[in-house]
């Protein structure tokens, strides 16, 4: 599944049908990610389960053995607006696990406890790597609340513990990779960090150096701000790993 102390290139999937969906899948799989997410929240009939679990066929036919990765972002956190309540998205979450083309479940750990509960038991039944994430869109939280929102993502039953920011300034960026680098050796689960943005870019490029999991970068199209295309991201890890 996931390289385990290693470097995970994860490219998202955006599109709002099956043809941009199919799309996108043409100009990614080639390009061999780690990883490949599909961020369900931008697909337009996000609301008819029988039309997901049709589209999460087609992707799995085509996208040969990357793992894939299925996230519901929410719009407090980044997300598309949905047209489903909480209820409907850990419904449908529960049945997506039950898929055999999915290896992992993002989750907000901000999401309900009996939700989060409910997401946990679907992970485990179907033996799923569960991701519970966090994200802040406007600043970047004291370190010792990025360090508690990783332990508490973990207590949560978190298999990952996500954290993504928005820094405001360089040290802001110092802190994230510091508290990375600290939660890699000690929180017991991988991490996956990201400071978001153009004064980010450098946790996207090197903050696998630091102990994060997972980066994200385009294959077709940006999920988030900051995100570079996944050739520049390659040759800079290359570089890295030449010389360190
Ligand atoms: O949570 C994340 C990380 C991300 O927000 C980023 O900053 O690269 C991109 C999203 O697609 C993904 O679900």
């Amino acid at each position: 599944m996931l390289k385990n102390n290693d470097v995970n290139i994860c490219t998202p999937i955006i599109g709002q049908s099956i043809e941009e969906v199919k799309e996108e899948l043409r100009a990614i799989v080639p390009k061999e990610p780690d990883l490949l997410e599909w961020r369900a929240d931008y697909y337009r009939n996000l609301a008819d389960t029988t039309q997901v679990l049709a589209l999460l066929e087609t992707i799995g036919d085509v996208k040969k053995d990357i793992p894939l990765l299925f996230t519901i972002r929410d719009q407090s956190e980044g997300g598309e607006p949905l047209d489903i309540d909480d209820a409907h998205k850990t419904e449908l979450i529960e049945r997506v696990a039950a898929n055999s083309h999915v290896a992992l479940i993002d989750f907000e750990i901000r999401q309900p406890e009996e939700h989060l509960r409910l997401v946990r038991e679907a992970a485990t039944t179907n033996n799923k790597g569960l991701i519970l994430s966090y994200h802040d869109f406007d600043s970047t939280p004291p370190s010792e609340e990025m360090k508690a929102i990783l332990q508490e993502a973990k207590d949560k039953g978190a298999d990952y513990a996500k954290l993504s920011v928005t820094p405001e300034s360089k040290q802001d960026v110092l802190r994230l990779l510091s508290v990375t680098e600290e939660a890699e050796r000690t929180l017991g689960i991988p991490v996956i960090t990201i400071a978001m943005g153009g004064l980010g870019t450098v946790t996207r490029m090197f903050g696998w150096y630091f102990g994060s999991l997972i980066t994200y970068a385009v294959g077709g199209y940006p999920s988030a701000p900051g995100q570079i295309p996944i050739e520049d991201l390659e040759k800079t890890i290359t570089h890295l790993r030449k010389y360190q």
